[in-house]
């Protein structure tokens, strides 16, 4: 367990009767158990929360907002304490999937959560070398040098205690361009995602890595494969936890862990399962206003570290007969820079959360990826996915065939009873009322 978590703010994240309220109430209900501020909850409320004016300062071109719904996963017990998780995503049954994992684990335990300090890797590229391992040894020997340079300008990461600590070479003795040095920065960037942080250092040092090899330095820029700042996530299930009506949970967690195995050995269920994974773990990141593509970006690299594309989770079963779950992978998030503090509905997010620094929300997130995939897995070991997912997806496609206001649940009900989610049923529904 980490010794970077907050001092815990107390909440209970089993909302009863949560899913039964209209979605003010649902706000209202959070708000009263968070303790949220009146400028926080009119941020998750949407309508104008992203104003056009401060929109306009976040990226180019603006012509409007783009809005996704925010929902509340809730539940959540990671190292004995509870966090209510705000989940921005299109996708039906995704929320109601981590809530009900959740609710699971938090029977057993909860989830159990590491992580690493937040170290972030820039890349400089020295070509046109003759003698890369002569340069590799020169960029060795000059490493305090680089790294003092590094750590010149930054005073506030430097006053956090972060700053550039390490520096690696990797040396490509060919390739299609010649020989290649690499040198790595290894940064505590501390609360940011540090995009922006160690691009800066790399292009401040990149001359002097230029005199030191004696090449041409040509890219200056972060690695997205985060393998320094890595955060795990475990929950351990008992048999009971997994019973279903029909199945022993013996048999369910050995259905889970054969559903797992075919994604650890063929890339094809890999990258399903990933993005079951990355289903619970994208929301979060959007909703705190945290660069997706980035998280994407690291995981899918993770998950092919070792030359083949495979499962970014394991589930195997203990000797007392536990089903075990475990997640461990890159996650490179801020609660300061980006988009994380302009935005106020991120803002809030965060506050709902109730972390306080970038580790604690990697860990929380991180739990959020391997309650998906529990979700996933159970679904798919037992009836099947399409039950309990088109079941929630058939107000979606109520609203594709027409239907409005009170008659979407009336019409995502029949759709679900009658076995039949489609919009032709929708429709035939529709004109019979
Ligand atoms: C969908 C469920 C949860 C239904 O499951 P269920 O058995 O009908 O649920 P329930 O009605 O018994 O409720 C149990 C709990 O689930 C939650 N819950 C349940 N329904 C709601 C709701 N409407 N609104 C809010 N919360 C809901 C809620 O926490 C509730 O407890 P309560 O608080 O009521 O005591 C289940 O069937 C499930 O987990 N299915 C898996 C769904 C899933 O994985 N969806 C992801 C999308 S599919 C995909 O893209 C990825 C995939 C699958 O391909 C990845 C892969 O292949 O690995
Ligand atoms: N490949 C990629 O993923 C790329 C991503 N990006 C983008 O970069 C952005 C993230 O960059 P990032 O460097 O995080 O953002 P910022 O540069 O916006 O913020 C980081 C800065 O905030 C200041 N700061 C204040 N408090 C803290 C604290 N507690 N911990 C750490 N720093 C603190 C630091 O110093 P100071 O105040 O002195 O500045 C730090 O340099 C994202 O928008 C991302 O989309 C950009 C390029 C490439």
């Amino acid at each position: 367990m980490t010794d970077t978590l907050s001092p815990a703010r107390r909440i209970n994240s089993r909302l009863e009767g949560l899913r039964a309220l209209e979605p003010t109430g649902r706000l209202d209900l959070l708000a009263e158990t968070t303790g949220l501020d009146a400028d926080a909850r009119a941020a998750l409320a949407g309508k104008g929360a992203l104003p056009l004016d401060r929109a306009n300062g976040m990226i180019e071109n603006v012509i409007g907002t783009f809005e996704l719904p925010l929902g509340l996963a809730a539940n959540f017990t990671v190292n004995g304490r509870d966090y209510l998780v705000p989940m921005a995503v299109e996708e039906p049954s995704v929320v109601a999937a981590a809530s009900y994992m959740a609710k699971i684990a938090r029977g057993c335990g909860g989830f159990t959560t590491s992580s690493d300090q937040p170290i972030m890797r820039a890349q400089i590229q020295a070509l046109g070398l003759t003698d890369p391992h002569g340069a590799r040894q020169r960029l060795l020997a000059a490493s305090d040098e680089l790294i003092a340079m590094a750590n010149s300008r930054d005073t506030v990461l430097i006053g956090l205690g972060g700053g550039c600590k390490q520096i690696e070479i990797e040396v490509f003795e060919t390739s299609p361009v010649g020989p290649m040095v690499v040198l790595h920065l290894l940064v505590d960037v501390r609360d940011a995602m540090g995009a922006n942080t160690v691009n800066t250092m790399a292009e401040m040092i990149a001359p002097r890595v230029a005199e030191i090899t004696g090449g041409n330095v040509r890219l200056r820029i972060l690695s997205n494969l985060a393998d320094r700042r890595l955060a795990r996530a475990s929950v351990t299930l008992t048999p009971e936890a997994l019973t279903t009506k029909s199945l022993s949970g013996a048999d369910v967690a050995r259905g889970m862990v054969e559903a797992c195995t075919l994604a650890k050995i063929d890339p094809y269920r890999a990258a399903t399962h990933n993005k079951g994974i990355m289903n619970g773990i994208d929301p979060v990141v959007v909703a705190t206003g945290n660069d997706w593509r980035a998280i994407e970006a690291g995981a899918h690299a993770w998950a092919a570290r070792d030359g083949r594309y495979t499962s970014l989770t394991n589930w195997e079963i203990a000797a007392n007969g536990n089903l075990v779950g475990t997640i461990e992978m890159p996650m490179a998030l801020g609660l300061v820079g980006g988009a994380t503090k302009t935005h106020p509905a991120a803002q809030a997010a965060l506050k709902v959360l109730g972390v306080t620094s970038a580790q604690e929300l990697a860990e929380v997130t991180v739990a959020v990826g391997l309650a998906q995939n529990m979700a996933a897995l159970r679904a798919l070991a037992t009836e099947g996915i399409q039950k309990g997912h088109m079941t929630l997806h058939a107000r979606n496609i109520a609203i594709m065939a027409g239907a409005k206001g009170e008659e979407v649940d009336r019409i995502a009900k029949a759709l679900a009873a009658a076995g039949d989610v489609s919009v032709g049923k929708a429709k035939e529904l529709l004109g019979n009322q």
